[in-house]
């Protein structure tokens, strides 16, 4: 299992570059890293077990920062009633569409890729349907919106080398589109 050591942090130039495409069927290597990324999202969601283990919680995790540049993130997304918004390994994922509606997340965002807290609002679309392929090497269309949609667009943005902090605007941070959604 990873624990905050194995976390690439930002500066290393893996955050920065654009994920290998994964080939199928899965390397026994591939299946272990989509298996251990979300084997840490469900330990980090659990209070007992991030205290023991010190993680901190995420919802989701994208290969090049557990430093492995390959195009594959885990995400784990709990509802309010602690119900299972989404949980899904996306691999070789891609946006092929999106709404021209923008959204944000009204608390920010935060990444295991970096460590300092930068506030503002991270801008992303509302709605996007991704097309990626599972496990298994299925081509799936996913279409996805609100939380679960900001927490796919933050894991795909690492396989693309782009960090949340990219998205928030140094000049006006908590400046929004008033059309954008603003999401508790
Ligand atoms: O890339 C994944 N991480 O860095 C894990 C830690 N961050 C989060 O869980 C997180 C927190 C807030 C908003 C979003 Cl969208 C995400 Cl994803
Ligand atoms: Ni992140």
């Amino acid at each position: 299992m990873y624990l905050m050591k194995d976390i690439t942090r930002d500066g290393a130039p893996v955050l920065r570059q654009m994920a290998e495409q994964v080939t199928f069927p899965l390397s026994e290597e591939d299946e272990k890293l989509a298996n251990d990324m979300m084997d840490y999202l469900v330990i980090s969601q659990d209070e007992t077990e991030n205290e023991k283990y010190h993680l901190r919680p995420g919802v989701g995790l994208a290969a090049p920062q557990v430093g492995v540049g390959k195009s594959m993130a885990a995400v784990l997304v709990p509802g309010a009633e602690g119900e299972i918004l989404l949980k899904e390994v996306f691999i070789n994922p891609k946006i092929i569409s999106h709404s021209v509606q923008d959204a944000a997340l009204a608390e920010g965002e935060g990444c295991l890729s970096v460590d300092k807290d930068i506030p503002g609002y991270v801008v992303r679309h509302d709605r996007i349907t991704v097309r990626y392929q599972n496990m298994q090497g299925e081509t799936k269309k996913l279409r996805l919106k609100n939380y679960p949609a900001i927490v796919a667009q933050h894991e795909i943005d690492h396989l693309n080398g782009i960090l949340f902090y990219d998205h928030i605007n140094d000049d006006a941070p908590f400046k929004l589109d008033p059309n954008a959604v603003i999401i508790e």
